[in-house]
C-alpha cells in the first residue's frame, strides 16, 4: 500500500462510522487529569465529530487545577470516595476554576478553530438541578435533573455546549458536582449515543500477576467485584458510577479512554480499533 492509499483507506474506514453517527449526540467528558496532555488536539477531535454531523456536548473537570489553586491559598483538599469535601471557601475556588478559567480556555480554543461553542455552568438555565449529596461532604451536589430541552436548543442551533460541573438547588444555592457524575447525568438525560470519559489512564486497570492490565470491557458485576477488591479507588469510583448511571438512564455506549493519548477520541469513534474500556450495561451484558 502506498502512503496515499493508506491515507485514503483511513478515510474509507471512517465512512460507515460517519454514516452511523451523523445526527447523534455524544457527551465528551474532558477530565482535569487529561488536560496536561495535548489540549488543542482534544478540542480538534471534538470539532471533527461536529463537522462529521455529530452533536457533541462537552463536560469538563478540573480537579487538579482546583487542588493547585487551593494549595496556593493554603487550603487543604480532602476527598471522600473520590469527591472533594466542599466548604464555602472551597466552593468559591471550584466555581472560579471550573466556570472561569477552564471553561473559557476550552471555549476560546473552539473559537480559535472557527466553531461556535458556548461555555456554561450547570447553574445557567438551571441546566443541572442538584441536591446536597451527603451532609459530611458539604456543598457537594448530586444531580436531580438535567434541563435537556435547553441543551437540545443549543445543539439544534449548531452550538457546542461546554459545561462546567456546578449545579444549583431550588433555593438557588450552588454546589460542586463531580464532573463524571455531571457528564453521566447529561448523557443519560439526552439518551446519548456515546458517553466518552477522557482521563489520564488507558481505561479501567486491573492488577494481574503480569502487572496492570486494561480491561477492554466490563460489566456492572465486574465493576462491583473490582470495587470490593479495592482495585477501583479514588477518582475512578465516581467515573464507574457515572458510567452505570448513564447506561441505566438511556445512554447507549460508554467508554473510558486516555485523553493524553493523541487522538484517542477520533480512534474510538471513527475506526475499528477498540481502545480503552467499554462499560456494558445490564441489558447488553
Ligand atoms: N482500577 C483503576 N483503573 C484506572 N485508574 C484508577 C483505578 N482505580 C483508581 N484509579 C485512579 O483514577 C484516576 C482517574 O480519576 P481522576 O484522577 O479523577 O481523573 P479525571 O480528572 O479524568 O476525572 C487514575 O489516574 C487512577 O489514579
Ligand atoms: C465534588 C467534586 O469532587 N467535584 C470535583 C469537580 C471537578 C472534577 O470532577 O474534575 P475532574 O473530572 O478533573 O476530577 C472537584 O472539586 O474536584
Amino acid at each position: 500500500m502506498t502512503e496515499f492509499t493508506a491515507k485514503a483507506s483511513v478515510l474509507i474506514e471512517a465512512l460507515p462510522y460517519i454514516q452511523r453517527f451523523a445526527g447523534k449526540t455524544m457527551v465528551i467528558k474532558y477530565g482535569g487529569s487529561a488536560m496536561g496532555g495535548p489540549f488543542e488536539q482534544v478540542i480538534l477531535d471534538i470539532i471533527w465529530l461536529k463537522q462529521a454531523g455529530i452533536r457533541p456536548v462537552v463536560v469538563h473537570g478540573g480537579g487538579k487545577e482546583i487542588t493547585g489553586l487551593l494549595n496556593r491559598l493554603q487550603i487543604e483538599s480532602q476527598f471522600v470516595d473520590g469527591l472533594r469535601v466542599t466548604d464555602a471557601e472551597t466552593m468559591n475556588v471550584a466555581e472560579m476554576v471550573l466556570g472561569g478559567s477552564i471553561n473559557k480556555r476550552i471555549a476560546a480554543t473552539f473559537y480559535k478553530n472557527g466553531v461556535a461553542a458556548v461555555g456554561l455552568t450547570g447553574v445557567d438555565g438551571g441546566l443541572l438541578k442538584v441536591r446536597q449529596k451527603r451532609e459530611e461532604l458539604g456543598l457537594v451536589g448530586e444531580v436531580v435533573s438535567v434541563n435537556s430541552s435547553f441543551l437540545t436548543q443549543l445543539l439544534d442551533a449548531g452550538v457546542v455546549p461546554i459545561i462546567a460541573p456546578i449545579g444549583v438547588d431550588e433555593n438557588g444555592v450552588r454546589y460542586n458536582v463531580n464532573a463524571d457524575s455531571a457528564a453521566g447525568a447529561i448523557a443519560g438525560a439526552l439518551h446519548a449515543e456515546k458517553l466518552v470519559l477522557l482521563t489520564d489512564v488507558p481505561g479501567i486497570l486491573r492488577n494481574t500477576p503480569n502487572g496492570k492490565q486494561v480491561l477492554n470491557q466490563i460489566t456492572p458485576e465486574g465493576i462491583q467485584l473490582l470495587i470490593e477488591e479495592g482495585q477501583i479507588t479514588g477518582g475512578m469510583v465516581p467515573k464507574v458510577e457515572a458510567c452505570l448511571q448513564a447506561l441505566a438512564a438511556g445512554a447507549k455506549h460508554v467508554h473510558i479512554l486516555n485523553g493524553e493519548e493523541p487522538h484517542a477520541l477520533l480512534l474510538e469513534v471513527f475506526t475499528d480499533q477498540g481502545i480503552g474500556t467499554m462499560v456494558i450495561g445490564e441489558e447488553t451484558a
